[in-house]
């Protein structure tokens, strides 16, 4: 009987890259292949479906990265797939190339353009794949906990010379407005103040009144953590010196956060998602994200993933207010 499902597939990385997508990639490749399939592998985002920037993959291109940080393939942002014209170019080179599914490795911006995709007629599979953890229908995101792991190492580094010279350390998290990621690296670095848009938040009452009273309880090193983009974290460092009179100094976390040897429960949900993707794309199903929900590999339809919401853990934060002290 012919297979109705997928027969020559392609994936790809998009958005910011994130630690553990090259276990994806290889999870993808490998099984697609041991499927019957044939894989290629498109280069820096959406810009290689719509350049036609495209290798052919077999097993043994996926050889050696499943360590590695980054992404084999490449990723960028494509601003011209957010129009129509982009997604019938990447149409067409899919249909040129027979390509007659695709796996896409990103956040919920790159998920957006995997629906557009699907619904112009090319069967496409998301997969979480963003530090950010900010997918609202997945517990976790390929990449978080290698973020989360490097974010705490540095956090670590800080505290060791603010503890030397009784300073406070602000630092400044990624999350691209989601506080997954501070709020974790907060509660494990034992932060006196986690600050992330999700929270209602004064400096003065949540700063400053804290570091004076835990400064009351015998302790001179502070740590306050801070999600990207809420405020400018180095005039935060010198309104808090100004205040309480304890030495104060800022650090951008940056891009380290996105690079580094993914952990291995990074690796291990990459494979997961990877192999489940390539299941659907077999069945020659699209349009779905592939995700983790309580250890279960589950799929929705990307709508309707996009459209579901996830705040912070609320009683962890009133938890890390308790305890931080
Ligand atoms: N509305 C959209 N329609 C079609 N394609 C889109 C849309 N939004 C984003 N994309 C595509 O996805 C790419 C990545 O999106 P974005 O920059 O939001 O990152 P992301 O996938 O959310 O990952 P991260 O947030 O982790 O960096 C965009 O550059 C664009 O190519
Ligand atoms: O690498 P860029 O384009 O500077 O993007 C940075 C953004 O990407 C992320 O690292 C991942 O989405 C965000 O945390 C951050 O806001
Ligand atoms: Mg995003």
């Amino acid at each position: 009987m012919e297979k109705t499902g997928a027969k020559k597939i392609g994936v790809l990385t998009s958005g910011g890259d994130a630690p553990g997508m090259n276990a994806g990639i290889r999870a993808v490749v490998r099984c697609a292949i041991a499927k019957g399939m044939e894989v290629v592998g498109v280069h820096h985002g959406y810009n290689g479906l719509i350049n036609g920037d495209i290798e052919q993959m077999d097993v043994r291109s996926v050889s050696e990265i499943l360590h590695r940080g980054g992404t084999m393939l490449y990723t960028a942002r494509c601003l011209e797939f957010k129009e129509q014209a982009g997604i019938l170019k990447g149409k067409e080179t899919c249909e040129k190339m027979g390509i007659d599914g695709l796996v896409v490795i990103g956040g919920d911006g790159s998920f957006r353009g995997a629906r557009d995709l699907s619904l112009a007629g090319i069967p496409t599979v998301g997969i979480p794949g963003t530090i950010d953890n900010d997918i609202s229908c997945s517990d976790f995101s390929i990449g978080f906990d290698t973020a989360l792991n490097t974010a705490v190492e540095a956090v670590d580094r800080l505290r060791d010379t603010s503890q030397s010279h009784d300073r406070c350390s602000v630092v400044e998290i990624m999350g691209h407005g989601a506080g997954h990621l501070t709020l974790d690296t907060g509660i494990a670095c034992g932060a006196c103040a986690i600050w992330v848009n999700e929270v209602d938040f004064d400096v003065d009452r949540d700063i400053i009144q804290k570091i004076k009273s835990t400064a009351s309880n015998g302790k001179h090193h502070f740590i306050v953590a801070v999600g990207e983009g809420i405020t400018d974290v180095h005039a935060l460092a010198k309104e808090i010196e100004t205040k309480t009179g304890v030495e104060t100094r800022a650090t951008v976390l940056g891009h380290i956060q996105r690079g580094g040897t993914p952990t291995a429960r990074d690796r291990v949900l990459a494979t997961k998602l990877g192999v489940h993707a390539v299941e659907l794309l077999e069945k020659g199903i699209g349009n779905r994200v592939v995700v983790i929900k309580g250890n279960t590999v589950v799929d929705y339809d990307i709508l309707e993933a996009l459209q579901m919401k996830k705040g912070i853990d609320k009683k962890l934060f009133e938890d890390a207010k308790l305890i931080n002290i």
